[in-house]
């Protein structure tokens, strides 16, 4: 047992009270300035009472372990003792008894029930006084577990922490109290001048230089055992509080400031990262630095070296210029003589010179001038150019785009046509009254577009409708334009037929060709049609003529030359088509081609009819015109034919009066003209037999209205009060035809592979 003290002052003992590794307890003296010697003290040592509640806050090993660290085992012999289950109602343990003032006891609870405590005194077991019991309370010696003591504190930087209060023995600055004969804690201000305390101040004020609080610095020392470092720790810990504190107070909560402050610190990271990057390219530039340096030094050397020749050679070349100057002395006086007739001739030269670069000086400057000025004009014209050239791709690709549209609408068109065409019925008839000088009544009137109304001789006035009605007036343009249409059709690769009818001197071959200064439909058609194949892109076409008449039930050749034997044709079957074998078939490429064959045929058919002494009006015409058109992107080939028909006048033979060969010619008119009547009668009827055969001129004209053509009919009349009955019948004709409705209409397309 090492309990004592030194005397410091009389009266006044300074000890630290602090128990042993091994269990028993010492007192450790403060140094002190005036220390007595070991007797003395051994002599003055207090004696500490053996319950004193200063021996229990000492520092103390394991509970469980203090009575073996003693020199005697507990006692377990049976005692008079109040039984340990009476206690605490349990078996043999040790127990802390704490007194009412907190003293506490280390108590031994044998097996029999009788107890004994620790006296640290005498280091001795002694038996437990059961009067002891009421003046305070047993305590386990497990009771005491973090649970009760855990806790947690939300610290502004680290976040959550786990805080623990822990039971920790410290040392305690006692001093005797002479007056008491008893030792007393130290008050703080007496505690700072013991020289212990006083360095282990200094100490720390000189780590925390802002702590200048001395008592305060004492109070940390204790409550840090005394443990420098720890209470620097503290001082560092407590004013990270303060910090805290302060900002607290300011914006008013810890996460509003660990947010700031983490923003802070990334400023200060981001500044550090630029600060290393500037630092990285300073370093970088500064190593360039010195390689120019290098260099700067290498030249300079370099220069030093190359002077120090020069210097050296210059030294040289003095020496022998100074030698030269020396023999050249001799020969001055002629070298000056020399000098003298020779400067004029030098200075006329020189000016000489002088003048002509005077004149190459101007001479470039003009040239320099000129240049300056075409490149102007130049650039001028490029960028003019380059504006015509941007205005040109714009033209052209609207172009482009005009005629992508023309093609669009050229197809929408020729469908839209179709349709009409269908719905009209594939042929369709026009009535042309012809103009005449000689009329003066006005039994025919025109009503509307497409009304004719004829007033007879007993006064009946009969209507007639047709596609259009062509009044006198209507000139070859008006009457071609509802004709143009079928010409498109032509080229699509129909069968289509354009046919005059109407009795002698009605106008029909006025109303067909025409006069050379006002051609009719067919040189307007063939124009339209060289016209509309030119226009087709990535299309070659052929085109052949041929014309016959059809007189008196037989087919002339119309093309074959009038010195030839005049054979009759006739008409043969080929698989579906009809084929005119012997007849000539020209090729064109014009209208002007075309109608160069219609004159050599025009002239042959008045040739014929005069040796026959016949009238070419008594013959019906037929120019056809066979195209064939290759078109190389669709790989298609395409045919089709126009047929001109221009027929023999359809009067009466009894108002002709004719006799003889004018009545056989009347005859065959009459009958190939009924049998063109027979043939719309039949289609319009649907009859299973169309009598085509009735008739050359029918037979021949199977094709363009055999159900798969179009076709086109002028009935032209006249004017004239006399033609009355005539046009009645024309008209009537008309109507019967205008009935008739072809069939579908269909191309010859076949398509090359
Ligand atoms: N619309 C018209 N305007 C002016 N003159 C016309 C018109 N139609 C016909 N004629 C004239 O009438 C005359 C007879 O015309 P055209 O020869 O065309 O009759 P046609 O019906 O062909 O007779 P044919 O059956 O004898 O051939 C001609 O002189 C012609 O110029």
């Amino acid at each position: 047992m090492g309990a004592g003290a030194s005397k410091a002052q009389p009266g006044v003992h300074v000890v630290v009270a602090q128990s042993n590794e091994d269990g028993s307890i010492r007192a450790e003296h403060l140094p002190t300035e005036n220390r007595e010697s070991d007797g003395d003290r051994r002599r003055s040592r207090p004696v500490l009472h053996s319950n004193s509640p200063q021996y229990s806050r000492g520092k103390r090993r394991p509970r469980h372990e203090e009575p073996h660290s003693l020199s005697s085992s507990p006692p377990t012999g049976s005692h008079s003792s109040p039984s340990p289950a009476a206690v605490t109602g349990q078996g043999p343990e040790f127990k802390i008894f704490k007194t009412i003032d907190n003293n506490e006891y280390t108590v031994h609870c044998a097996e029999d029930g009788s107890m004994y405590y620790v006296d640290w005194a005498e280091q001795k077991w002694r038996v437990f006084p059961t009067e002891w019991i009421k003046g305070g309370k047993f305590e386990n010696l497990d009771t005491k577990t973090n649970g009760d003591r855990e806790g947690e504190l939300i610290h502004p930087f680290r976040g959550k922490l786990t805080t623990l209060l822990r039971q920790e023995s410290l040392n305690v600055m006692y001093f005797f109290d002479e007056s008491n004969h008893g030792w007393l804690p130290m008050p703080l201000s007496w505690e700072r001048q013991t020289p212990f305390v006083s360095r282990l101040v200094a100490e720390t004020k000189n780590v925390c230089s802002d702590w200048d609080d001395d008592l305060s610095i004492v109070a940390t020392l204790r409550q840090c055992n005394y443990s420098a470092e720890d209470s620097v720790n503290c001082h560092i810990a407590i004013n990270d509080e303060g910090v805290f504190n302060k900002f607290k107070d300011k914006v008013g909560g810890s996460s509003l400031i660990f947010e700031k402050l983490q923003e802070k610190i990334k400023e200060l990271e981001t500044e550090l990262k630029e600060c290393r990057e500037s630092k990285a390219t300073m370093k970088e530039e500064l190593t360039a630095l010195k390689d120019i340096l290098q260099e700067t030094k290498a030249e300079n050397e370099q220069l030093k070296q190359e002077l120090k020749s020069f210097k050296t050679e210059q030294r040289k070349q003095s020496v022998v210029l100074q030698q030269s100057m020396g023999r050249g002395s001799m020969r001055l006086p002629a070298i000056t003589a020399k000098m003298n007739i020779l400067r004029p001739t030098v200075q006329n030269g020189l000016q000489e010179i002088r003048n002509v670069k005077f004149k190459l000086h101007t001479t470039r400057q003009q040239l320099k001038k000129s240049v300056r000025t075409h490149t102007e004009q130049m650039n001028e014209l490029s960028k003019a150019v380059r504006g015509l050239l941007v205005r040109f791709e714009h033209q052209s690709a609207a172009l482009q785009e005009t005629r992508a549209l023309y093609r669009k609408e050229a197809v929408q068109r020729k469908l839209l046509f179709n349709q009409v065409q269908e719905l009209r019925g594939n042929i369709r008839v026009f009535c042309r009254c012809r103009h005449d000088e000689r009329s003066t009544s006005d039994s025919l009137s025109f009503e509307g577009e497409d009304t004719v109304s004829v007033t007879t001789a007993n006064g009946k006035k009969r209507k007639y409708e047709f596609e259009k009605v062509y009044s006198p007036k209507t000139t070859q343009d008006m009457v071609f334009e509802d004709t143009r249409p079928i010409i498109t059709s032509c080229a699509d690769g129909y069968n289509v037929c354009i046919i005059a009818y109407g009795q002698t001197g009605a106008g029909k071959t006025y109303t067909m060709m025409g006069p050379r200064d006002n051609p009719g439909v067919n040189v307007r058609s063939i124009k339209e049609l060289f016209n509309i194949m030119k226009e087709k892109d990535k299309t070659d076409f052929e085109m052949k003529v041929s014309m016959v008449e059809v007189y008196n039930e037989s087919i002339y050749d119309l093309l074959k030359s009038p010195n030839e034997v005049q054979e009759k044709l006739q008409i043969h079957k080929k698989g579906k088509e009809l084929h005119v074998p012997g007849l000539t078939e020209i090729e064109v490429c014009s209208t002007d081609d075309v109608i160069k064959v219609m004159t050599v045929g025009e002239k042959n058919r008045t040739t014929a009819s005069t040796k026959m002494n016949t009238n070419s009006s008594r013959s019906h015409l037929l120019l056809r015109l066979v195209l064939v058109s290759y078109n190389s992107v669709s790989k298609t080939t395409t045919r089709g034919s126009l047929t001109l028909v221009d027929l023999a006048g359809s009067e009466r033979i009894s108002r002709s009066e004719a006799t003889g060969l004018r009545l056989v010619e009347a005859a065959a008119i009459n009958k190939s003209l009924s049998a063109l009547g027979q043939v719309f009668s039949s289609i319009r009827e649907n009859s299973l037999h169309i009598p085509f055969r009735n008739s050359k001129l029918t037979h021949l004209l199977q094709q363009c209205l055999g159900g798969d053509a179009k076709a086109c009919m002028f009935v032209n009349v006249s004017p004239l009060d006399a033609n009355v009955p005539e046009t009645i019948s024309t008209l009537e004709f008309g109507m019967n035809a205008r009935q008739v409705a072809l069939g579908k209409a269909t191309t010859h397309i076949t398509k090359t592979t």
